[in-house]
């Protein structure tokens, strides 16, 4: 079976220092909304001591009179009380609204720019359950548990100075339960934290496994796999679920040694009160607030203790959301320029490459491409004619050597955001069409392109009547839930987008139709108008392509082993001739 390398995760020091970068900007609103925490668990001490005042006044047989104070003290208490407990609300609210949503755009931003190799190597599935559910994971955790952790750790400091000032034996009985609570704590920590790491890998997994199944599902269908495929998400999800599984069982048994504790310290602090009423160093009154402050414990300590279980599982999150910016290092390194030479336009220089742990499949190549020129590579199918273009257009980063525009990595110029990112663009034998109309998915490139420049452009990649003749023009729906276009429709749409973009440099590598059809020709005027003008590399899948081009390059098993103008290389009787020989054989 293969192992699939997920992408990485970052360690506890990256992931602090990842929440402290989406905290900037918000501290002031999280100091205030600690003040409130603090004032309203300082008022909930205030049921107890009525309770206890109202117990005495009964012991001691005093008139209505003598409830008055303690009902003056319940009712200011419950309206402060609300008071502080809706302004901590709306204050962590609003910086965990922040918080989060910053988390999640940083996500979402730099999953794009994770390096191509690495979402191979670790499979989509994977990116996107971090991108959702574990982002989703800490929204929900920073909106429930963060508050009801910090008040019940407030809470719980509250009561005990409470139950000290009351008399420092009922706090040192209160504190029996925490040796106990903190033996429970550990044991929880050291069961839980494991399974919640490898609960959260073995959902990627699952995720990756669905994922694969439903986006090969044509190829299963075709070929009768869906059995074998089948089996391998069966087995991805028994992981999960057993993951699932031992951790609510882990939860179970947390939560009954906590009562054992609970049960523990309360029977302390009742003996206690008994003692001392029966010594006469405490009233009624006192021994009744002093178990209800311990009784007034159970919750926060329940929950203090229970909300690890959510903050642990949205610290994995968290890693794992933190570990999609680190993504796998796009090289940056100077380009390895020859002595002597400017470094002006696209610089191939030794670049050697393979993917995971497979052979070379580029061995050594040097290319120099001016500003302006047109390069044509060729070569049989797998001589590495795409990885190149891949290479240079710095959506990889070669395993050795480097790949520079004008002294610059490509593969630097390819990160979302870089200066200079779309100085350089891919055009793929993929033809994505994305949900929406005409004008949307030319838009993307170009986002204030007017209806004028999208007509422009449309008419250049021979597009323009087509899209005429739509229904609503520009603004019809195409695409899933809208009108299905030809491969061909696609692909202009595409080469429109790079007219939009204007780049300075593009980079073709689309094969869509077969040579000499009306498809093939359209295309090829189509590529032929994109490129004009700019520095350009076409991966010639057909020979017509060549034809057109300054320069043209042949690969054989991942080497340059020819390259001159077209004609030259005809004449000259070598690999260009022989495939042009049998590229026209019988047409
Ligand atoms: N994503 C990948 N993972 C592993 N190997 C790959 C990958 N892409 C290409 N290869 C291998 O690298 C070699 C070069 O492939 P490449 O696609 O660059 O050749 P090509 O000349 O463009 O072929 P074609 O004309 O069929 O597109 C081939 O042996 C191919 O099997």
């Amino acid at each position: 079976m293969t192992v699939t390398t997920l992408l990485p995760v970052a360690t506890a020091r990256q992931t602090r220092a990842g929440l402290r970068d989406a905290l900037r900007g918000r501290r002031p609103a999280l100091w205030a909304a600690l003040a409130a925490l603090v004032l309203d668990s300082a008022l909930t001490l205030a049921g107890p001591v009525a309770i206890g005042r109202i117990t005495q006044a009964v012991a001691d047989h005093r008139g209505p009179s003598a409830l008055i104070g303690p009902v003056l003290l319940l009712t200011a208490a419950a309206v402060a009380g609300a008071l502080t407990a809706w302004a901590a609300t709306v204050l962590l609210a609003r910086v965990v609204l922040a918080v989060t949503g910053r988390l999640r755009e940083d996500a979402v931003t730099s999953a794009l720019a994770v390096p191509v190799d690495a979402v191979e190597a670790g499979g989509t599935g994977d990116l996107v359950a971090r991108v959702s559910g574990d982002t989703e994971r800490i929204a929900d955790a920073a909106s429930g548990a963060l508050g009801d952790f910090a008040a019940a750790a407030l809470t719980i400091l509250a009561a005990l100075a409470g139950l000290a000032a009351l008399d420092w034996r009922f706090a040192v009985a209160g504190l029996l339960a925490v040796p106990l609570q903190a033996h429970t704590l550990r044991w929880y920590l050291r069961t839980s934290q494991p399974l919640y790491a490898a609960g959260r890998t073995a959902e990627g997994r699952r995720a990756s496994a669905l994922l694969g199944a439903f986006t090969a599902l044509p190829t299963l269908r075709a070929l009768r796999l869906g059995p074998g495929r089948y089996a391998r998400v069966e087995e991805a999800s028994e992981a999960a679920m057993s993951y699932e599984f031992r951790a609510t069982r882990a939860a179970t048994r947390f939560y009954g040694r906590l009562n054992i504790a609970e049960f523990t310290g309360l029977s302390a602090v009742l003996l206690v009160a008994w003692a001392l009423v029966h010594s006469g160093r405490a009233d009624v009154g006192a021994a009744t607030t002093a178990a209800l402050f311990f009784v007034g414990l159970f919750d926060p300590v329940n929950t203090l203790l229970g909300t690890f279980d959510t903050v642990q599982q949205a610290t994995a999150a968290l890693a794992r959301v933190v570990g999609v910016t680190l993504g796998a290092p796009v090289s940056e390194g100077r380009p390895q320029a020859s002595p002597g030479r400017p470094a002006e336009g696209i610089a191939v220089r030794g670049v050697r490459h393979r993917y995971g742990n497979g052979p070379d499949v580029l061995h050594g190549i040097d290319l120099d491409i001016r500003p302006g020129q047109r390069l044509a590579v060729v070569g049989a199918t797998g001589s590495g004619k795409s990885t190149l273009a891949t290479l240079i257009a710095g959506m990889r980063a070669p395993c050795a050597g480097g790949v520079t525009l004008d002294g610059v990595p490509t593969a630097g110029l390819a990160r979302p955001g870089a200066p200079g990112n779309r100085r350089i663009v891919l055009v793929t034998q993929e033809h994505h069409l994305f949900p929406g109309t005409v004008a949307d998915n030319l838009r993307l490139a170009c986002r204030e392109a007017s209806d004028e420049r999208l007509g422009a452009a449309l008419a250049v990649v021979d597009a323009a009547d087509w899209t005429a003749a739509l229904p609503d023009g520009l603004d019809t729906p195409v695409g899933r839930g809208g009108i299905r276009l030809t491969a061909r429709q696609v692909q202009q749409l595409a080469l429109a987008r790079v007219l939009l973009i204007d780049p300075e440099v593009v980079v073709l590598d689309e094969a869509t139709a077969e040579a000499g059809s009306d498809m093939a020709q359209s295309l090829d005027r189509a590529a032929l108008a994109v490129t004009e003008g700019r520095t350009a590399v076409v991966v010639a899948h057909r020979l017509s392509q060549a034809e057109t081009a300054d320069v043209v390059v042949v690969m054989e098993n991942g080497r340059v082993v020819e390259r001159g103008r077209p004609d030259e290389l005809r004449a000259a009787g070598g690999a260009y001739a022989r495939l042009w020989a049998s590229w026209t054989y019988g047409r």
